[in-house]
């Protein structure tokens, strides 16, 4: 009986220990490409969010998806190529974002998340943390003017089953 129940409780420890990427948890490049282009279609659609994103063009969904690698424990070529953190921050300066448009953009993207990944609920809650830390910090930089000096951000920052490691 008491062996019984200790296997049961080591089952149950063994279900909620992740030990891959979110990265991997995903689906790799794929599923983040899927998942940035199924995000988009909902932001352009979006008389709030869409005039913010006037300039948008096709390589941004491509640009999202190689950040979120890199956040989510995948491969760091937003570093490599596209100039790693301080350029995601500064992409964002002079939006003047709303905490409307913040919110609105976290609805569209839990719709996005509920879509791709229907079957982990544990991974979509993860997700959505890491996006509601950084759409506040996306709010707080666009304050800020084109141009305007950020500093050294520090590397891109990483997330995983814990949130930020
Ligand atoms: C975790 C949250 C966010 C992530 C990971 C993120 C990611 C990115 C990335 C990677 C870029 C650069 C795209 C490129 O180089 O083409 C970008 C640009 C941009 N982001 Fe965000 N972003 C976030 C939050 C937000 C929010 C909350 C808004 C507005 C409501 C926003 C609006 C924009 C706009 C307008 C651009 C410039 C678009 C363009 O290139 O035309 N972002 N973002």
């Amino acid at each position: 009986m008491e062996d019984h129940r200790d296997r049961g409780t080591h089952r149950r420890d063994r279900m909620t220990e992740r030990t891959e990427s979110l990265f991997d948890a995903v689906g790799g490049m794929a599923a983040l490409r899927r998942l940035s282009d199924t995000f988009y279609e909902g932001v352009l659609a979006d008389p709030l969010l869409a005039p913010v994103f006037a300039d948008f063009t096709r390589t941004h969904i491509e640009h999202v998806a190689v950040w979120l690698a890199e956040v989510f424990g995948g491969p760091a070529d937003f570093t490599a190529r596209l100039g790693g953190h301080q350029a995601l921050l500064r992409s964002h300066l002079g939006l003047s974002i709303t905490e409307e448009q913040r919110v609105r953009w976290m609805e569209l993207m839990t719709t996005a998340v509920e879509k791709e990944f229907p079957d982990d609920a544990l991974l979509r809650r993860r997700v959505l943390e890491y996006f509601d830390w950084g759409t506040r910090i996306a709010r707080d930089v666009s304050a800020g003017s084109e141009g305007d000096d950020l500093g050294e951000p520090g590397p891109t920052p990483r997330w995983g089953w814990d949130g930020l490691t």
